[in-house]
């Protein structure tokens, strides 16, 4: 098997006495989509905030694309392909979803600026940009509602919105903290039916709780109790796993 896209290895973090991240190790692969579950307070947010550069280990490493980046900041993370959906960029609720799009794209390529001077002058017309948001609106099916201001989507239509802004950078690995949250069936169901449509175009970590979207979705499930990851793979594996029954299922 080639080297993992990302490698977490034994990673910790302690908040006081509590060890949050417990040695945790984890490795997503190219063109996956890997969910991270477990109970509450498993620690599972504290991880990815541990990933997207939101906080520091305390130990142990992060390795993105055959670099370490354990000690890189947040927004070179992004710049190196490594965005957390949801936090990098926000939708600004009185723009249009394509005026969104396009800052998205605009601030994804003039962090490109230092690498690549050609890259840069493409980002400075104003009719590429235009023309990847709409690109962008129908991948994530809001191709009708590009001229539409973002603050009168639907909820279901505005985390579309979100995983479209993540998109817009085209990131090599997108996290994604709970992607259905808060949404309706027929919502939840369009979100599955998203994810599912990025595969082979990006890798995809996904906390999620919603255990049906992520048995369908998860290529790889990772199971984190108190801090560590206890088990790792597919969701038929995972299903039978008599620990994760114990430690996760017999909690539901
Ligand atoms: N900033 C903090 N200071 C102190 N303790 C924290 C902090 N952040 C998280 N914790 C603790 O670390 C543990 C893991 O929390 P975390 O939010 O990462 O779990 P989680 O798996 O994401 O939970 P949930 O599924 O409920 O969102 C919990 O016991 C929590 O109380």
């Amino acid at each position: 098997m080639s080297a993992p896209l990302l490698h977490v290895d034994n990673l910790v973090k302690r908040f006081g006495g509590l060890a949050a991240t417990d040695h945790a190790t984890l490795q997503v692969q190219r063109g996956e989509i890997h969910a991270l579950i477990g109970p509450n307070g498993a620690g599972k947010t504290t991880l990815i905030h541990q990933i997207s550069g939101a906080l520091a280990p305390d130990e142990g490493r992060i390795v993105f694309d055959g670099a370490d980046l354990t000690h890189t900041a947040m927004h070179q993370r992004a710049h190196l392909g490594l965005v957390r959906s949801y936090q990098i960029t926000s939708v600004f609720t009185r723009l249009t979803v394509q005026d969104n799009l396009a800052l998205a794209i605009q601030a994804g390529n003039s962090q490109a600026v230092e690498t690549s001077f050609k890259f840069w002058r493409a980002a400075r017309s104003e009719h590429a940009r235009y023309a990847r948001a709409a690109e962008v609106a129908e991948r994530v099916g809001l191709q009708a509602q590009l001229m539409q201001s973002a603050g009168a989507l639907s909820h279901g239509e505005q985390r579309q919105l979100e995983v479209g802004l993540a998109l817009a950078t085209s990131p090599k690995l997108m996290l994604l903290d709970e992607p259905m949250a808060g949404m309706g069936p027929d919502e939840s169901e369009r979100m599955v039916q998203l994810l599912q449509s990025l595969r082979g175009d990006t890798t995809l970590l996904l906390v999620e709780h919603d255990m049906d979207a992520v048995f369908r979705l998860a290529d790889t499930i990772s199971v984190l109790v108190s801090g560590q990851v206890i088990a790792c793979g597919t969701a038929e594996k995972i299903k039978n796993d008599a620990a994760v029954k114990r430690a996760y299922l017999g909690d539901e």
